[in-house]
């Protein structure tokens, strides 16, 4: 039994005090979502002038990952809620913090500790929880992994235990390719465990995120509701176009949503969380989740009712959701091209012209060339017209270098 959070005044002794670990585009929104509540937020990053550091009360950066400079920011800040928005967090940290009784960690820091190492949340959902995944080994070292290649078989991928948004990802064709995959491995991690993970390749039909809430419901209890499903597509690992609903057969949906109702009951709390999912035909199998809102989520900005980060934000304020689609429609990454700081975006005017056709722009301080600086959002009678002008939208914005 839970009960609904009082909301008090930002920046007064009553405030609601939220601390965000992570404030890129996603942090962004859920801190828009939190600050249209009168929630005094804290954003957090390990560089200046993050997305979320520019919506936020406050901002901070710190290395994240150093456990004794995230304690004493918290014991300065003293927040409400901690809410972890990427992976590369000291966690374990957290976790002693939570037991303590100093933290409550969103959704839970057992979640954040799991889901942070593939290697945890892997074990967890095939060891523990008997889901369909794919089949994988982990290896330390180069020999290690010519010999977990080998039983795994090819084509196969080899991931970072510690890492996001592809970085650090290769897929293999043959024993040929297994040294490169080691050496990118190690270097494209966000946090160099020395640590890798194959899998076999699943060859599916399409992929899902299936957004998965776990909000307090009308009777104190907490309830796990879904979202219509994300189908996306990924180029090196890093997704780069994503629609809502993903057309699926129900027994597939039925499945995906017992897989997500399982991983997430384990992982427990309240708020967002993004399974992915991998299906064939009828078959389904668990990928990955996130503990907090999704990349190719950025879609439910255009397509739902409350999007993913007004969800995330009512879920951990012990808040009523509605996760009902609005209309159907589609997300376009676009990437910044360029390898400068301060950039600028050309044919904003154009893109928004586009029927059904919206923008949003992340205030990112420096760009790279594959560095998500933006996405394109449409919505459409249909899924692929969405997707059309979602594609149209993201062309017509440049990257140039600013004057
Ligand atoms: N075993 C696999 N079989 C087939 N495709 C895969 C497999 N593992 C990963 N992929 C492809 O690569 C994409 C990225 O993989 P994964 O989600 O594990 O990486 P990530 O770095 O955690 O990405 P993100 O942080 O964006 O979720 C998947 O969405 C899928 O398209
Ligand atoms: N797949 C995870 C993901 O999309 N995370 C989002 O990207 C940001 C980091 O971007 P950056 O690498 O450009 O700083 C994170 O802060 C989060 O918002
Ligand atoms: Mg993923």
């Amino acid at each position: 039994m839970t009960t609904a959070r009082t909301l008090g005044t930002p920046l007064s002794p009553s405030a609601t005090k939220v601390m965000l670990l992570g404030s890129g585009e996603l942090g962004k929104e859920v801190i828009i979502s939190l600050q249209r509540l009168g929630v005094e937020v804290i954003a957090v990053d390990r560089y200046p002038n993050a997305p979320g550091h520019q919506v936020a009360h406050r901002a901070h950066v710190i290395d994240m990952t150093d456990g004794d400079a995230l304690a004493a920011l918290i014991e300065r800040e003293r927040p409400d809620l901690v809410v972890p928005e990427i992976e590369a967090i000291a966690t374990a940290r957290l976790a002693e913090l939570e037991a303590a009784g100093t933290i409550t960690c969103i959704p839970t820091a057992r979640a954040a500790q799991l889901t942070m190492n593939r290697e945890g949340i892997r074990r967890l959902a095939a060891e523990e929880l008997g889901l369909a995944t794919s089949p994988y080994r982990f290896a330390s070292s180069l020999d290690e992994l010519k010999a977990a290649c080998a039983e795994i078989g090819f084509p196969n991928v080899v991931k970072p235990v510690m890492s996001s948004s592809g970085k650090g990802q290769s897929k293999l064709d043959s024993a040929a390719d297994v040294e490169n995959a080691w050496h990118y491995a190690a270097s494209g991690g966000r946090v160099d465990a020395g640590r890798v993970i194959v899998e076999g390749f699943i060859d599916f039909d399409y992929e899902i995120t299936l957004l998965t809430v776990r909000a307090v419901g009308a009777d104190g209890n907490v309830e796990t509701r879904f979202c219509e499903p994300i189908g996306h597509k990924q180029v090196h690992g890093d997704y780069v176009e994503s629609w809502q609903p993903q057309p699926m057969a129900p027994v597939a949906l039925q499945r995906a949503q017992e897989i997500a109702e399982k991983v997430t009951a384990n992982l427990g709390g309240q708020g967002v969380f993004g399974v992915e999912l991998f299906v064939k035909g009828d078959m389904v199998w668990f990928s990955e989740v996130s503990p907090r809102p999704h990349d190719t989520g950025m879609v439910t900005m255009a397509t739902q009712v409350q999007s993913e980060f007004e969800l995330h934000a009512k879920a951990i304020l012990g808040l009523p959701v509605n996760t009902a689609l609005r209309a159907p429609g589609a997300s376009a990454v676009i990437y910044g091209q360029l390898e400068e700081a301060g950039i600028a975006f050309e044919g904003v005017a154009d893109a928004l012209r586009g029927p059904g056709s919206d923008i949003r722009l992340f205030g990112k301080p420096e760009s790279f060339a594959r560095r998500r600086m933006g996405v394109a959002l449409a919505t459409a009678d249909d899924v692929d017209t969405a997707r059309a002008r979602a594609l149209e939208a993201a062309s017509k914005v440049k990257p140039v270098v600013g004057r």
